[in-house]
């Protein structure tokens, strides 16, 4: 019997339920995608032996959990085609849309709203679960386990949504942007690009790793790199005068400002 069904088989879904199936949570058998892509689905078929259908509504027949997993733009259309069915739980990963539309789209279902992101294709994602009114805490467990599987799982007010998807939602872009950057600047300091990329990702990676196992604040472990007249603050100089600091800022404030508008 279907378990999850997941409306719109992309990226996101996939890097989901890959996990669920690789941490046994689920048996292929159990979870059926719908998606429009008639090559989209021959691959999930091949790559993971799930179900596999053009048809939303046959998803949700049966369904325990309904993931969403397409567009916020086409969140309107998807309401209107299955907002009469009645599973006890829609999850949506869509940037923007607010429970009030959940609930009001799906009336017969609890909802949850969540916005995990890219690096959960490889276990390591940062999701942020905020509860509907009609959610039980038994589904909000259930909605944990499905994210706890991709990565850490926090759970937020509704309120804190639009500003945790311009942070860990998009921030996945913003640090890969910041990767390729410092990779550029090895080539242009004369390093070959195969070398420049990953020192600027272990770089990143052991960065991450040291203030998440130590605690240390990241003003201090910047002051634990920085030699008076050294390297270091002649680069961080150069950030500064950039402006670097407030473009990262601004960012993640643009990105949540679009995640209200696609909201509203
Ligand atoms: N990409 C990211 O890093 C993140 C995305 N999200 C959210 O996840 C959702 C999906 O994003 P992605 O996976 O990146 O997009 P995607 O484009 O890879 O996946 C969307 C899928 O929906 C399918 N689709 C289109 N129309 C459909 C319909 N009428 N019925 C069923 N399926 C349909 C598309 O063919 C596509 O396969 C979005 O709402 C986005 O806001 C959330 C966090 C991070
Ligand atoms: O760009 C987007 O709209 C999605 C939501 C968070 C990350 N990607």
């Amino acid at each position: 019997m279907v378990q999850l069904g997941i409306i719109g088989g992309g990226m996101m879904a996939e890097a989901i339920f890959s996990r669920l199936l690789a941490e046994k949570i689920y048996l292929p058998s159990q979870i059926q995608v719908s998606e429009p892509r008639a090559d989209r689905r021959q691959e999930l078929v091949e790559r993971y032996g799930v179900q596999v259908t053009a048809d939303n509504r046959e998803v949700t027949s049966g369904s325990e959990i309904l993931l969403l997993a397409i567009k916020p733009q086409i969140f309107d259309a998807i309401a209107r085609e299955l907002g009469d069915i009645s599973v006890p739980l829609v999850v949506s990963i869509l940037a923007g849309i607010p429970l009030s539309k959940l609930e009001t789209g799906f009336p017969s279902s609890a909802a949850i709203r969540v916005m995990p992101n890219a690096p959960a294709t490889v276990g390591a994602g940062m999701s942020a679960i905020a509860a509907g009114s009609q959610a039980t805490p038994g589904q909000v467990e259930q909605a944990k386990t499905l994210l706890a599987a991709v990565g850490e799982v926090v759970e937020v007010p509704e309120k804190m949504m639009d500003a945790v998807t311009g942070l860990s939602g998009s921030g996945p872009a913003f640090v890969a942007l910041a990767i390729e950057a410092l990779s550029d600047g090895g080539v242009a300091a004369g390093l070959p690009r195969t070398i420049a990329t990953p020192l600027a990702i272990q770089t990143v990676l052991g960065t991450a790793q040291l203030l998440q196992e130590t605690g240390l604040h990241t003003g201090q472990l910047k002051d634990r790199a920085t030699s008076p007249g050294g390297t270091t603050i002649t680069g961080l100089r150069e950030l500064e005068q950039a402006g670097v600091r407030s473009a990262f800022m601004e960012a993640v404030v643009a990105a949540c400002r679009r995640s209200q508008e696609l909201g509203s």
